[in-house]
């Protein structure tokens, strides 16, 4: 199958390979703008000090430089050489001063650098969790988009930051070019081995920087971990149901924030202690700078040393060459940042466009009647409609049941009904008011969903039922009981507040059935006009089944109950049947009323169910065609 076998970077591959560099070379200012513009929203102090104290040290450098041609231009002229070098001695300090400032203002610059990182991602990942779980849910349906969505979220938030360094890279180089260009005509040599003595400690503290932040990375992977799985719920289809239904988004958002405070502020002291790290090779590299030059001008003194106008272009050429590649290779990492970061901002963009309507209008009291009108809706990408034109009617007290066979689009009228999807045309009407124009957390607030695919949250079981951080005791025990979850909790090591996931210490896991009793207490402990109970039996066992289809039914005493299932035992007392197939409504009516209907779909379905437990069929009279 080539879509499992395709690289998870496919998509971007074959983006990459259509694009032209040139193309992408176009529109790289742009991005570079941009990024530059995350980067000054997360933090303008450290951005200024990022660009300003590089550019800085960038300058320092081709002052270097070009202080270095006037030592040797006092020591190429005429005279005795003792002469020449107390010539070059003003020009040899400001070589000296040159590397100290252009040392110190690197290591603040690189302070500043390592500081702005974790402040452009927490921007930028927060930016992308506050998209993602605002989009409408049928966003996750487009194939097209989840691919945009998962390379955004893989390494685009990661690349703002990395293009306002490499930004800074390409200009730090592009001064260096200038300098060596405008020094090329004055001769110069420094002997090799001293050479990379200044190098070393540079080099040492690179790696000590390097280990440091590996360390703490190492320390805060549960802490990542969590931060990650948090993330997957704001961003993921299996949780974006429940997440709207229940209006999550506030305090995962917080959650979020919390956690990636957290790994912000360690990532804030490495950046410190890498800093401190790097000041110290710095400094180092910096007396070996100055003993260079001093065991130079003493080689010269004593005439060890001649130095040779070929040596000296040498040395100016591999300082050229230095800043050509220097210059090369953040262009390139500029360029390759941009790939990743165009695709964030693609996301961006995309998401704006599967915002939800805006609503303002309030919901219209407690529920009288809830129905929809000529209801039609199509997946994403699906060649056909999942439902073609649906009316029905749900009146307060009433237990009305969906049934149909698989795929026939029960559980896609159910959700349009909790208002998770919005129709392409048609309306659901909540006593006579189009849901579209109605606050959407208003409306879900006053629905208990009782998901076929429902999410165990990794939080307690008591928030796992209350789904907010109040919990009302009398509504909580009832709904336990009614479900059978109390059965559940009473097993759990710390009852109701045991964590309900198993990649934590002291989480605990369910069973299939046990985690669907948890989702029905969670639909009945809201005090909801509505429940909404899609298949909420297919993991239980005979006797709990039994017990929450009494508990639906004597519910709707008190609310209006939505039931579907294919246990079509259960639905003989609903106050009407609506039987779905292919999206539309074929049928409606009571048990009693379908079962009258010779060649009815409800009544064959029916009867094989009933011929499995009893034996006895129901006569059915097979369509003549
Ligand atoms: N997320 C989706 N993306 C695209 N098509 C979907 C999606 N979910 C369902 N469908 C399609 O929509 C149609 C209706 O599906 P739906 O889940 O509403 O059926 P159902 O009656 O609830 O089925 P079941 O009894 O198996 O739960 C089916 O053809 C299904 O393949």
């Amino acid at each position: 199958m080539p879509e499992v076998k395709a690289s998870r970077y496919s998509p971007w591959a074959q983006e990459l390979e259509s694009t032209s560099i040139w193309q992408i070379a176009a529109r790289l200012p742009a991005l570079v703008v941009t990024a530059l513009r995350w980067s000054w929203r997360a933090s303008s102090r450290d951005t200024a000090a990022t660009l300003g104290l590089n550019v800085a040290a960038g300058v320092f450098t081709a002052f270097g430089l070009i202080a270095v041609a006037g030592v040797l231009e006092s020591l190429f002229s005429a005279g005795p050489t003792p002469d020449r070098v107390r010539a070059a001695l003003p020009s040899l300090l400001l070589v000296a001063g040159a590397a100290v400032t252009r040392g110190a203002l690197a290591a603040g610059g690189g302070w500043a650098q390592a500081r702005l990182a974790p402040q452009v991602e927490r921007a930028v990942e927060l930016e992308l969790f506050r998209l993602t779980s605002r989009i409408r849910l049928e966003a996750f349906d487009d194939s097209d988009f989840a691919d945009t969505m998962y390379r955004a979220r893989d390494r685009g938030t990661r690349e703002v930051a990395r293009m306002v360094i490499h930004t800074v890279d390409v200009l730090t180089a592009l001064i260096g070019l200038v300098a060596v260009a405008g020094v090329l005509s004055v001769l110069h040599i420094v002997l090799l081995p001293l050479l990379i003595l200044t190098v070393l400690p540079d080099g040492w503290a690179a790696v000590r920087a390097a280990r440091i932040r590996y360390a703490k990375l190492r320390e805060m992977t549960t802490t990542r971990r969590r931060e990650v799985i948090i993330g997957d719920l704001l961003a993921d289809r299996s949780s974006a149901a429940e997440l709207r239904a229940y209006n999550m988004r506030p305090f995962l958002l917080d959650q979020y924030k919390a956690t990636a405070d957290h790994v912000r502020d360690a990532l804030l002291g490495v950046a410190r202690r890498q800093a401190l790290v790097r000041s110290t090779g710095d400094a180092v590299s910096g007396a070996a700078t100055g003993l260079t030059y001093t065991a130079l001008g003493g080689l010269l003194v004593t005439g060890a040393t001649p130095l040779s106008v070929a040596g000296t272009a040498v040395l100016a050429i591999r300082q050229g060459q230095t800043s050509l590649s220097q210059l090369l290779s953040s262009v390139n990492a500029c360029y390759e940042s941009g790939l990743f970061f165009y695709d964030f901002l693609e996301f961006c963009e995309q998401a704006r466009t599967r915002f939800p309507e805006p609503a303002s209008r309030a919901l219209p009291g407690p529920l009288e009647v809830l129905s929809t009108r000529g209801l039609v809706f199509a997946y994403p990408g699906a060649d056909e409609p999942a439902l073609r034109g649906v009316d029905i009617e749900i009146r307060r007290g009433e237990v009305v049941a969906l049934v149909g066979e698989n795929g026939s689009g029960k559980s896609t009228l159910a959700r349009l009904l909790s208002g998770l999807y919005t129709p392409q045309s048609g309306a659901v009407l909540w006593n006579g008011v189009d849901l579209a124009t109605v606050v959407p957390e208003e409306y879900r607030a006053r629905v208990g969903l009782i998901s076929q695919d429902y999410t165990q949250w990794p939080l307690s079981a008591r928030r796992n039922i209350t789904m907010e951080e109040s919990s009302d005791d009398t509504r909580l025990q009832r709904a336990l009981k009614l479900s059978g979850a109390d059965e559940v909790v009473a097993e759990l090591p710390h009852g109701l507040d045991t964590l309900l996931d198993k990649r934590f210490v002291d989480g605990a896991d369910l069973s299939g059935g046990q985690k669907q009793r948890i989702a029905a207490a969670r639909g009945l402990y809201r005090d909801a006009d509505l429940v909404v109970a899609d298949e909420p039996t297919a993991a239980l066992d005979a006797r709990a089944e039994h017990r929450l289809f009494d508990t639906l039914h004597s519910a709707a005493a008190e609310r209006t109950v939505l039931l579907i299932t294919h246990r079509l035992a259960s639905v003989r007392m609903a106050d009407r049947i609506y039987v779905l197939d292919h999206g539309r409504v074929v049928e409606e009516g009571t048990h009693w009323q379908l079962m009258a209907l010779p060649n009815g779909h409800y009544r064959q379905l029916f009867s094989l169910q009933a011929d499995a437990y009893t034996g006895v069929t129901v006569p059915v009279h097979q369509e003549e065609s």
